[in-house]
């Protein structure tokens, strides 16, 4: 598959928005007009550079408004139209996209549009220049892929083809099953772009929000599918208007973008051989059937079968083994070589590192997955371009395969066992006598606060490495703002990440406001919290105005209020079963969790998350 990206998708000048789709890898790029008009860049040191830097200059974009219109129009059309392939000749470019009319056209005719783009298809021809005319989803007249097809049709010039855009053609619901039926030398160009299901107008959507594939909630596997189907062999390039990657590090959006496209190649592949029904045509033989369009494939991962770890790093690590200690958690030793302490409660395993910078608050830095094969998930990782995080080993110590998430996060792929163990634990605590722990455990899930513009990029990360699946996004209330929340998660549940997105005045103070905890899941929830408040912890004090809400909400039994108020537990319920759960004060930007999911409850008590935020809000700003 030949990759391409539009110059628009990324912040910076043309040079270096080239450099940095160079270093990412990609096989060509489209030209965003206004780049090149803004750009000191002669069209020849343009030319120059694209072939120094091995980059195809694939798509000349956008011409806008030229069909359905009055024939003065069209006439002053024309001379624009030659003026772009005069100045294509000099850039060495042979395919210019014209989008459909949004704003000059008067006539809606088909035939007055064919004969118009069949002037147009000629003078390009004579420039050596190949049209694609792609309907935008708020096209006046024409707004769907079908229709601009059929005016290719019509025209029938060999300068003329069409080109699709997964935007327009997803954001409107067409069905894209059509698109097979299409001639794929009538293919000129295949734009792609992912975005989340929104309730706005389609033009406000699409110059704002679309994201790369994989980080919003279209069907592109399936859009690709159907056009590898069609045959189709050209270009497949990221055009993606986005507020956030315009003004964030050029090369690093040009890595998260590459990541896009080399997991969706990977997943077309996966729809190609599992499509039946009615996205296949024929038979099981169809479904092997190979396409012009090579699509490589992966390193196949699983989802992870749980967490192994979490690692919590400070200066000082008192507080964290305070913390953790009145939570029940034990004290199993210390590392052989490293400076580093392992605490578990049952299968629930935290590392305490105390390898932090001086006077850094303590942070979440690095988790543990459980995975089939470490190598084979990390050789999918870096294939995927995430950095590699190197970890000191000596010899006899288990190697963890690490990388580095977008928010600087450690991501360790583990070696799962059946019984939910870890081999590693033997490093620690050499010569001690191991203390007991109260009860059984494991880490239910984990809270990371995304900084704002890494937070489409980690969603990405996650579901491409790990094969998390992102559920619908949330947007809870808190004082200082909404918080967005992203929930990612294995469909057994074995692991739930969730991603929040701190409203920007937390994220900017200078002090790190914005909270990520660590959730432990136990059998017997209020049992814990009074062997943990006999042991002095101090928990997040939750308002008496919850437990009346509490109480209208779901009528409690009288009993079971008091305990929940007494020991500030917070409580939820939905057709699935029950939630209980408790936090703890905060340390540096951390705080733990305790919860006890009954019956099949799957969710985070979604509705007690703005009392929290409200109440953390509150201690951080009493003084
Ligand atoms: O928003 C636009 O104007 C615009 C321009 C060119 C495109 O290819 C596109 O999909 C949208
Ligand atoms: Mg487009």
């Amino acid at each position: 598959m030949r990759t391409g990206i539009a110059t628009v998708c990324l912040s910076g000048t043309l040079k270096e928005k080239m450099q940095a789709c160079a270093i990412a890898g990609f096989d060509g790029i489209e030209i965003f007009e206004q780049d090149l008009v803004t750009s000191p860049l002669s069209p020849e040191e343009v030319r120059k550079m694209a072939a120094d830097l091995g980059l195809g200059l694939d798509l000349y974009q956008p011409f806008r408004d030229f069909d359905g219109v009055t024939p003065d129009l069209l006439k002053a059309n024309l001379k624009r139209a030659e003026a772009k392939f005069k100045l294509m000749e000099r850039l060495g470019m042979d395919t210019i996209l014209v989008c459909s009319n949004v704003a000059t056209a008067t006539i809606d005719d088909d035939d007055l549009r064919a004969g118009q783009l069949a002037e147009l298809a000629e003078l390009a021809g004579a420039h050596g220049v190949k049209v694609a005319y792609e309907a935008l989803a708020w096209g006046k007249y024409v707004n769907d892929y079908e229709h601009a097809y059929r005016l290719v049709e019509m025209v029938d010039h060999p300068n003329l083809g069409t080109c699709l855009d997964s935007f327009h053609i997803l954001s409107r619901d067409w069905d894209t099953a059509p698109i097979e039926q299409i001639n794929a030398e009538k293919i000129f160009f295949v734009q792609v772009a992912d975005a989340p299901k929104l309730s706005m107008d389609v033009l406000s959507w699409s110059r704002h929000y679309r994201v790369f594939p994989g980080e919003g909630q279209f069907e592109l596997a399936k859009f690709l599918g159907h056009v590898v189907r069609a045959g189709y062999t050209g270009p497949v390039s990221l055009e993606v208007f986005n507020d956030v990657f315009r003004q964030s590090d050029t090369e690093r959006t040009a890595v998260d973008a590459m990541r896009s496209l080399i997991w969706l190649e990977e997943q077309s592949a996966k729809w190609l051989a599992n499509a039946s029904g009615a996205d296949a045509p024929d038979n099981k033989a169809a479904s092997r059937r190979r396409y012009p369009m090579e699509l490589a494939t992966l390193p196949k991962v699983n989802e992870p079968a749980g967490f192994n770890f979490a690692e919590v790093k400070a200066d000082d690590t008192a507080q964290l083994e305070k913390l953790l200690g009145q939570l029940g958690f034990g004290f199993q030793g210390r590392h052989r070589t490293k400076d580093v302490q392992l605490w578990t409660m049952g299968q629930a395993r935290v590392i305490i590192n105390e390898q932090a910078a001086s006077h850094s608050e303590p942070a979440i830095a690095a988790l543990g997955f459980d995975v089939d094969s470490p190598v084979i998930a990390s050789a999918r990782a870096q294939q995927l371009k995430a950095p590699v995080v190197a970890r000191k080993v000596q010899a006899d110590e288990e190697v963890f395969q690490g990388i580095s998430a977008p928010d600087s996060t450690e991501i360790f792929l583990c070696q799962g066992s059946p019984d939910g163990t870890a081999a590693w634990t033997h490093e620690f605590g050499e010569g001690l006598d191991r203390s007991t722990e109260t009860q059984n455990a494991v880490i239910d899930h984990v809270n990371l606060a995304q900084p704002w513009q890494h937070f489409d990029e980690a969603v990405l990360f996650y579901t491409s490495a790990l094969a998390l699946e992102p559920q619908p996004f949330a947007e809870v209330p808190s004082p200082s703002g909404l918080v967005r929340s992203q929930v990612m998660e294995t469909s057994n549940g074995a692991v739930r990440l969730v991603l929040n997105l701190a409203p920007a005045q937390q994220a900017q103070t200078a002090r790190k406001t914005y909270q990520e905890h660590i959730a432990f899941a136990v059998d017997n929830l209020v049992a814990a919290a009074r062997s943990a408040q006999e042991r002095g912890l101090e928990f997040l004090q939750i308002p008496a105005n919850y437990y009346e809400d509490l109480d209208a909400r779901f009528d409690l039994e009288p009993g079971f209020l008091a305990t929940l108020k007494e020991l500030n537990l917070l409580y939820d319920r939905d057709a699935n079963g029950e939630f209980l759960h408790f936090y703890t004060a905060t340390v540096g930007s951390v705080f733990f969790e305790m919860v006890e999911r009954r019956g099949n409850y799957d969710g985070y008590g979604a509705p007690n998350a703005p009392v929290r935020h409200a109440v953390q809000y509150d201690s951080l700003h009493r003084v």
